[in-house]
Formats: C-alpha cells, structure tokens, sequence
C-alpha cells in the first residue's frame, strides 16, 4: 500500500478531518463514510503510519532496483541465478514448522472482496479462501474499503448479505474455509490514502521486517503473520530460494502465478526480438519454461519445508452447454492432476463449481496426507538450468490470437473501469493478470511486425492492421453484449486506453496503472461528510 504519510506527532495532536479521525501528517482524500471510518480508525491509521514511515524508503529502493533490472534486461541481460547467493540456495536450512491449521491446503478458492462472494467463498468447501486485492480486484476506493468493512465483519464472524433481488440471505456456515488475503503489490501505489509508497530476495527481507515490526506494535507472537509469496515474475524464478530464506519464520509457502509468470517473460524481454511468444492460448503448463518453473518451485519448497501451491486454471463452468462444460471440467482436472503428481500440495480454484472436481483429484492422489511436503522432494528437479526457466514457448502466431487478445483486453478493462476486477469471458475467468498478458502480447507483436502465419493468412502486424481489428472487434463486442449495454458501459474508453497501450513506442509497466488515474475520486479538499 502507499499511503502519503509525512512527519508524526502525539496521539493528543491527532485531529479530526473531512469525518475521518487522522493522526498529524495522514490525509485522506476518498469519500467519508460511517462504515469506512470503523476501519480507519485512528490507531488503525497510527499503525499503517509507523510501518510507513520506517519502511518507505527501503521500498523505494527496490523499486529503484527493479528498474535498474529492467534496464539491464532492456539492453540484452538475461535474468539467471545470483552467484553471490549460492550459499543460501545450497545451503540445508528449513523454514518454521507448517501451522497445524493450515497444513492442508489441497484448494484454495480465490475472489475478489465482495460481500456476497466473500461468503460464498468461506461455505465454499475450500480448505482455504484467499481474498483477493489484486488480480482480481478494480481498486477504487469503494471497492477497497467496502472490502476491508466485509472482510472484518468475516472475521467478526457476522458477515451477512441480503440479495433483495433473489430474497435470499447469506451467512456464514459453521465449518468456513481458512481466510487468507492478498494486499496489492508494493508498485500499485494508493491514490486516496496518502503514503508513498532488488532483488526479490531483498524485497522480501522487507516484507519480513514489516511483519515482524507489525507483531511487535500488534503484541503477538513472532511467526503470527505467515505469507505465502506468488512467484509471478521470470526474474524471482531465479530467487525463490532467497525469498524462503529472508521469510523463514513468516513462510508459508512459494505459489505458482502462472498468469503474471506469462505476462513477466513478454515484459522481461520486451527488448529481445527473438523471444516473441505463440497465441497466448498456446502458452500453458506444458510448455518447457512453464514446467520447469513448476518443477523448480516444488522442489525448492519442500526443501525447505513450506508448501509448493499450484496455480489457477482459467476454465470456469458453462451453465448452458452441458458438452462444453464437461470438456472444461475435464481440462481443469488434466491440469490439477499434473499439478498434484507434480508434488504440490495445494491449488488454487476461481469458483466454488471446481472445487468438487480438484478435491477429488488431489484426494485421490495425495489421500489422507495434508501435503507432500516429506514424500515429493523432486530432486530430479535439482538440475533444471537457467536455459530451462528461460525456453522460448512453441507455437504459432494466429490473426484469431490478435482478434481475441484485442476482444479481450477491452472488455475486461471496460468492466475494470467500471468496478470488476475479474469477469467470465468466453468462459473463460479473466483478470487483471490474463489481461496483462493479451496487452503485452499486442504490443510485442506490434513492435516488431510479427508474421501471423499459424492460419495460413501470412500477414505482419502493424498499425494499420491493429487499427482495423481494434474497429471490428468493437463491432463484435457491441453485438454480443448488446446496444443498450455496449452504450451504457465504458467500452470506447476501454478502447482507447487498450489501444494506446498496445501502440506506444514504450511499454508501460502494468495496463491498469494508467487505467488508475480513471477511477480515482478525490474528495473536495476541506468537506466533510460527502
Ligand atoms: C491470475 C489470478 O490472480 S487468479 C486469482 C484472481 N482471480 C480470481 O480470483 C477470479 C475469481 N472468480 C470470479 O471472480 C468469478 O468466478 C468469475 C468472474 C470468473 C465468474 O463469475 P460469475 O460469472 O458470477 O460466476 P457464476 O455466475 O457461475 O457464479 C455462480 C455463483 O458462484 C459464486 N462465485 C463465483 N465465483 C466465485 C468465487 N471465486 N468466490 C466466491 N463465490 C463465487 C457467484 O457469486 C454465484 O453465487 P450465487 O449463486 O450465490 O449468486
Ligand atoms: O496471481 C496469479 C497469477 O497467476 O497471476
Ligand atoms: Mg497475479
């Protein structure tokens, strides 16, 4: 989180603004309201303001440091394991013991913080809900705060949610899946709140001094605060070892994100033409970089004692096609049954219909064991090289990849401007990561005039080309969601942040820092009570 926190002073200086109770030096400039300031309460925002202030510039610094990364990889470099810290990828060291709560994580369901959601995902049957800040989240001040008012009331245990529509009303079940929660990453600075905002393996020694800071203000125990961290870039594949290691204590664990791990390669090599990836269809699991990824991060995570965790599959089910769905209910169970002969120990789902079809297949594979911590430690994996991580992805280049990247990418930006942070399209569950990923591919086809040869049209991407699509696929989306609904949302605006970002010269660095700046809402400096 950024919040814009200058200078501190007494408790007996705190004052009260705009509704809101501040310390001296916070500020907040989203909309007041009743429920919001039961959170941000003044010791709440004292709390957040003391890890601000002793960590921001440590944050900072490795912001610094992945630009200078980026910079390198830019000019020709290739990321690769750090020499200086082979003794920690060799060296025998465990994390702390597995909490016995959360030692069987065979699937987690993930989603976004909405009230009724965050209740049906706790009924779920999920051993685990990771509620979700980022991917799956538009990040509006309404949406972040009503998140954090629904997620104390879980806590509280008396969440509850009245769907007037349907009449039907939700609470919680006596047994509820464990709560775990995502915040966004330390690149996402926030608008409304004010604060300002390496290696991984140095951002994640900053995220254990932040927690072990938080227990000691908190008063508890050390080790209280456990973190599972995404390997969602190519550049931490290489440091998975160091960020166990800086996160020993607090550790839970490493996770596949597939998704941002796609996204990474294209940003990663964004200067290296000969690294241009086939449809994005085409990159799956089985692909030597993605296996190898997976491989890798199973291996380390059992060396060291902590769960390996799968990733998301995209497929959801399909309610009006009995056929298709059973074909997408048979593709989720292929790739979790990969994932559990693998050795991981867990999964994630993005809805409850899944979770039935994944217990089943990791059941069956792992039977009454919570994890496989002790029985898959994939030595084999040992001698996955740097050439492994990095294997260009097999596979064509196709018009239809750009049509549907381009389809995509508007309509989920359209929802996302509009407060979705993760939506069904062409049943399939889009977020903020598959996106990204149909963005950057754009781009990288366009920079450098790729031939779409996969379907025999032989034709090279440029802009002329992109603008045509771009015109026909808003004339497709406009007929498949309908006039009065194409009218009323925010596709031409989807359009011309999509399309901008697919054409400028330099890539930007993630597609909804831009699309922020839409959805921002200051208060009036000075009011109170809006
Ligand atoms: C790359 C990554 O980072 S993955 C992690 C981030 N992404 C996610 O978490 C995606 C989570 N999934 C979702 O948001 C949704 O499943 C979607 C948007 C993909 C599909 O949503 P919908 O089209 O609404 O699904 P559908 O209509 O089939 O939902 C049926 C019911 O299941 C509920 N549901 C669906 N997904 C979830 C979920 N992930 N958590 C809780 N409840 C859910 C719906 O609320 C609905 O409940 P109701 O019957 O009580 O009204
Ligand atoms: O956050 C998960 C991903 O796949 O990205
Ligand atoms: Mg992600």
């Amino acid at each position: 989180m950024g919040l814009g926190i200058n200078g501190y002073t007494s408790p007996a200086a705190r004052k009260i603004t705009g509704g809101y109770d501040l310390p001296e030096g916070v500020d907040i400039q989203g909309r007041y309201d009743d429920e919001f300031a039961k959170i941000l309460t003044k010791d709440a925002l004292l709390f957040v303001a003391e890890l601000q202030r002793e960590f921001r510039n440590h944050i900072k610094y490795a912001m610094e440091c992945r630009k200078e990364a980026k910079m390198r990889y830019n000019r020709g470099g290739l990321p690769g394991f750090d020499p200086a810290t082979r003794y920690v990828r060799e060296g025998e060291w465990t994390c702390a013991a597995v909490p016995p709560a959360v030692a069987d994580r065979r699937v987690e369901i993930t989603g976004p913080v909405e009230r009724k959601m965050i209740i049906n995902a706790l009924n779920s049957g999920a051993k685990v809900f990771m509620a979700d800040f980022e991917d799956a989240l538009s990040p509006s001040w309404e949406n972040l705060m009503r998140g954090q008012v629904n997620l104390k009331d879980a806590v509280d245990g008396t969440i509850s949610f009245h769907d007037q529509a349907r009449n039907r009303v939700y609470k919680l079940n006596d047994q509820t899946a464990k709560l775990f929660v995502r915040p966004r990453g330390w690149h996402l600075p926030e608008a409304h709140i004010f604060i300002d905002a390496l290696s991984f393996g140095r951002e994640a020694r900053i995220w254990n001094n932040v927690f072990e800071k938080a227990e000691r203000m908190a008063g508890i125990e050390r080790g209280s605060i456990r973190a599972t961290v995404l390997i969602e870039t190519l550049p931490a594949v290489f440091q998975m070892d160091e960020i166990l290691y800086e996160l020993r204590d607090h550790s839970v664990g490493l996770n596949c994100g597939r998704w941002d791990y796609i996204f990474s390669y294209v940003k990663t090599f964004q200067a290296h033409p000969d690294r241009l990836l086939p449809d994005r269809v085409q990159v799956g699991m089985s692909q030597h970089f993605m296996r190898s990824y997976s491989d890798l991060l199973i291996r380390t995570c059992h060396r060291h004692g902590v769960h390996a965790m799968g990733g998301m599959a995209a497929q959801i089910p399909i309610r009006d096609d009995p056929g298709a769905n059973e074909a997408a209910m048979e593709l989720v169970k292929k790739d979790k049954l990969r994932e559990v002969r693998a050795g991981h120990d867990g999964t994630w789902s993005a809805h409850p219909g899944l979770i039935p079809p994944i217990m089943e297949v990791f059941t069956n594979n792992m039977g009454n064991s919570p994890h496989q911590i002790h029985t898959m430690k994939r030595e084999d994996a040992s001698t996955i090289t740097e050439e492994d991580l990095l294997q260009i992805p097999r596979g064509v280049r196709t018009m239809e990849g750009l049509r549907l990247n381009t389809r995509v990418g508007i309509q989920y930006l359209a929802a996302w401007l509009t407060g979705t942070g993760s939506v069904p399209l062409y049943n399939l569950m889009e977020d903020a990561a598959t996106a990204e990923i149909s963005r950057v591919q754009n781009w990288q086809w366009l920079k450098y005039g790729v031939e779409l040869d996969g379907d025999g049209f032989g034709v090279k991407v440029n802009l002329d080309l992109f603008g045509r699509v771009v015109e026909e696929e808003m004339a497709r989306i406009e007929k498949e969601v309908g006039k009065e609904k194409f009218k009323k949302g925010m596709y031409k605006e989807a359009r011309k942040i999509f399309t901008r970002q697919c054409t400028t010269p330099t890539l930007d660095d993630f597609l909804t820092l831009d699309a922020y700046n839409h959805i921002v809402i200051h208060r009036p400096k000075g009011s109170s009570r809006l």
